[in-house]
């Protein structure tokens, strides 16, 4: 005990060069990191601050924490072949996403990520465009409806169904009708583990799977997790079953399609000449219905946010839309036309920026690592705070200026690692070009459908800022930001970046 105790001395030690908050024997800083999501990202901002924008570390109870926000460190990290497993909080998805593409590491993870990158070539894409129209038309019903005489209503909720029937559509083949049936069963247990790992992942007993099975909420778990697993693991057999009948038949039902859904590619797929296995279908096909709708749910919320707050913005986006689109304005538009979308490009990115649906990823160092001089122990969490280079004035000149133009090509020369929204190297975003398709595909509808406002006139920019001065200090928050406003949304996060209040806004259908 004495030599583990000397051994994991040194390593505080060492992690302790760095910059960070004073910490508590035992405790480290547990104490410090507050009860909520938006607690939690402040106080990671504060420390940011605190640190003078640089790295820094934390020590939560047992568990070392870097927390890493220099590009060029983030390089390093993010580039290695072998600085690839993900830490510990990612162990709270394993009952639910088992070692998908998400979680799994090693060889497991380096054969699936092979067979899964086809599954988003363009031609897939242009299939799964296909749903994504689908749906936003309906979304555009759903709008017309909430915000009928200048309702004020919660956005963000309402994208969370949409994304939902997205990812059902495409991921699995099976269309839930969330936005029709907000208490469909499955709805529920999504919204409910989602809600589950983001405030586990913070409470030092809950965060662990072993110690979880003593908690209160416990039995909820568990049933919220048996109804996803259930639905799932149902849908891969019948479809499994469909696909056999198909080639022996060629008859067609409920579960058969003539476009490929994502977990058709993988019933197809082989690994050294082997089917996958049920588990591991499950698995992947789990891990994309999380990653592929959270995430754009948040992506295209806030998008709307910053239409609705900077009218200018959201008049040059319309003023494309209406040049691109000319008399088939009301159309779908199609697979080309969104990709000729520019300005609405430049927009998303300036929103990621700000809001990025991941601000933070994590890795655990398997061994010691020299990372630019300094050097990691073994078993420390790596967090790669990708959300504080959007607020580093050395990576954005003036960062609390929405200026979308800031990422015009001719005025950009800027090394990639200062903007990490889909993270870099091998294992980056597998789905960002399906995510940035589904986001224009939607923002594109809404904004030709709708002028989009604040919910209050008066909380629209007037001077091009954004109401976010995270990353300032709390004197400084309050000077720049002297009337804040309830409807501001408060931002929240562990794994996905929200408003925890919601993202109240109002419609007013375009003429
Ligand atoms: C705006 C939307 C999205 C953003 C900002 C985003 C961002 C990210 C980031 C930062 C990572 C790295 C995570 C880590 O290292 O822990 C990641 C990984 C991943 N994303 Fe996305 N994502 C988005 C949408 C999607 C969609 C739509 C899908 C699937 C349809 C998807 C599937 C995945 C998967 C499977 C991984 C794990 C890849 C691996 O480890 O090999 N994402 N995403």
């Amino acid at each position: 005990i004495l030599y583990l105790e000397v051994k994991n001395y040194s390593k505080v030690k060492q992690l302790n060069k760095l910059p960070g908050p004073p910490a508590l024997p035992v405790l480290g800083n547990a104490h410090q990191v507050g009860k909520t999501p938006s607690e939690l990202l402040n106080k990671l901002f504060q420390w940011w601050v605190e640190s003078d924008h640089g790295n820094y570390r934390v020590l939560i109870g047992p568990y070392r924490n870097m927390v890493v926000s220099d590009a060029k460190d983030l390089e390093y990290i993010l580039t290695s072949k072998s600085l690839i497993d993900k830490s510990d909080i990612y162990d709270m998805l394993h009952p639910w996403l088992g070692t998908g593409l998400l979680t799994s590491t090693g060889r497991k993870w380096h054969t699936h990520r092979k067979i899964i990158s086809p599954s988003f070539h363009f031609k897939i894409l242009q299939n799964f465009h296909v749903d994504m129209n689908k749906n936003s038309n309906k979304f555009i019903e759903k709008l017309r409806k909430v915000s009928q005489h200048d309702s004020i209503f919660d956005f963000q909720d309402m994208t969370h169904y949409l994304t939902m029937d997205v990812i059902c559509d495409t991921a699995m083949g099976v269309h839930i009708n969330a936005m029709d049936h907000h208490d469909h069963k499955l709805v529920q247990a999504f919204k409910d583990m989602c809600y589950n790992i983001n405030m586990r992942a913070f409470h030092p007993l809950k965060r662990s799977n072993l110690l979880y099975r003593f908690a209160p909420d416990y039995p909820k778990y568990c049933k919220v997790l048996k109804t996803l697993q259930d639905f799932i693991n149902e849908v891969i057999t019948k479809r499994r079953e469909t696909l056999k009948l198909e080639t022996m038949e060629g008859e067609e039902n409920e579960f058969s399609r003539k476009k490929q859904a994502f977990l058709d590619t993988l019933l197809s797929s082989t690994i050294d000449g082997k089917p996958l296995t049920q588990e591991e279908i499950y698995e992947e096909v789990s891990t994309f219905m999380f990653e592929g709708h959270d995430t754009t749910t948040s992506a295209v919320a806030f998008t709307v946010y910053l239409l609705a707050m900077h009218p200018e913005i959201q008049r040059k986006v319309y003023a494309e839309q209406k040049q691109l689109l000319g008399d088939n304005f009301k159309d779908e538009a199609t697979f080309q036309q969104i990709a000729d979308m520019q300005y609405l490009d430049m927009v998303i990115k300036e929103s990621l920026r700000l809001y990025p649906s991941v601000p933070i990823v994590a890795r655990r160092t398997d061994k010691e690592y020299d990372i630019n001089g300094f050097v990691v122990p073994v078993d420390t969490t790596i967090n790669l705070f990708l959300m504080a280079l959007g607020y580093n004035e050395k990576y954005f000149p003036d960062p609390y200026r929405v200026d979308p133009e800031r990422w015009c090509a001719t005025k950009r020369s800027q090394n990639p690692f200062e903007y990490l929204p889909f993270s870099a190297g091998p294992r980056n975003c597998i789905g960002q070009k399906f995510a940035l398709l589904e986001v224009k595909t939607v923002v594109s509808k809404v904004v030709r459908t709708f002028e989009i406002l604040p919910p209050l006139d008066e909380l629209a920019s007037t001077d091009g800022y954004s109401r976010h001065f995270i990353g300032l200090s709390q004197a400084e928050q309050r000077e720049r930001l002297p009337n804040p406003s309830k409807y501001d949304p408060i931002l929240s996060a562990v794994l996905t970046l929200k408003a925890e209040n919601g993202i109240f806004l109002r419609l007013r259908e375009r003429p």
